[in-house]
């Protein structure tokens, strides 16, 4: 764990216009989640099944780590609701988790299309009903109170507007989310902007970059966030945590 890395994750917010930059967040915010893997991906055909076992093994570490634990998130989190984390997974697992990816595409559906067809289309409703979404998914079930998504934007701006993944009635309190991009750099945008409120009433997005080997976790139900324009395929292993059995 390299506390420089995690200070660069979280200073790399930008302002919304007009609007003061908050200082850079606090390192000493993050938690470090040592979650040993690796995901055993071998050379075989995609299937969601083995997928959806690699991905029950990162659920099932992040729940040993107690991150879950009464579905409340840890005190790390304070009032600020999100932190992000190096994982400490080697980039060749990574590249295995892309390869896989890239495998299941042609599997993935289009995230929370409402009133689709099924066709390939990219726009999509948030949860929250207000947000143009341009992600592929396919979902796993992996226990009775978390929703498990492998999760792609495939480039060419592919974004996902302003929303809340929970609210309401919805049930869901915490998002994780583990990016497995290596190699990505600025000019690939889709960073993962979150809204933060400042003590003096401004407000800041914070960007987090999908670079493999980040794990983002935030308040489902009380951060608003976005996926900025990307311009290079970008996977994600997305695990929303629910307050009830599904
Ligand atoms: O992949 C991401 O960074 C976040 C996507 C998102 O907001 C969601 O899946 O609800
Ligand atoms: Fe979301």
């Amino acid at each position: 764990m390299d506390l420089s890395d995690l200070a660069q994750l979280s200073a790399a917010g930008h302002p919304l216009p007009g609007v003061a930059m908050a200082p850079p967040g606090d390192p000493s915010l993050h938690v470090p989640v040592p979650v040993p893997l690796p995901f055993p991906l071998g050379e075989e055909e995609a299937s969601p099944r083995r997928s959806a076992a690699a991905h029950l093994r990162l659920v099932d570490a992040l729940q040993q780590h107690h991150l879950a634990d009464d579905l409340e998130p840890p005190s790390e989190f304070g009032e600020r609701g999100w932190v992000a984390v190096r994982l400490g997974i080697g980039a060749d697992v990574w590249r295995q988790v892309c390869d896989e990816g890239r495998r299941a595409y042609p599997h993935m559906r289009p995230g929370e299309l409402v009133g689709g067809n099924g066709a390939r289309a990219n726009s999509g409703e948030s949860p929250s009903g207000a947000a143009r979404g341009d992600r592929f998914i396919f979902s796993h079930e992996l226990d009775a109170r978390t929703q498990s998504l492998f999760a792609c934007f495939p480039g060419g701006g592919a974004r996902y507007g302003p929303h809340f993944d929970g609210g309401g009635t919805d049930g869901r309190r915490m998002t994780a989310i583990a990016y497995a991009n290596c190699g990505w750099r600025p000019e690939h945008g889709g960073a993962l902007e979150l809204l933060e409120e400042e003590a003096e009433g401004g407000e800041c997005w914070r960007a987090i970059p999908p670079a493999a080997d980040t794990l983002l976790l935030f308040r489902s139900d009380r951060m608003l966030h976005k996926v900025a324009p990307s311009h290079s395929t970008r996977f994600a292993l997305t695990t929303f945590f629910y307050a009830h059995v599904l």
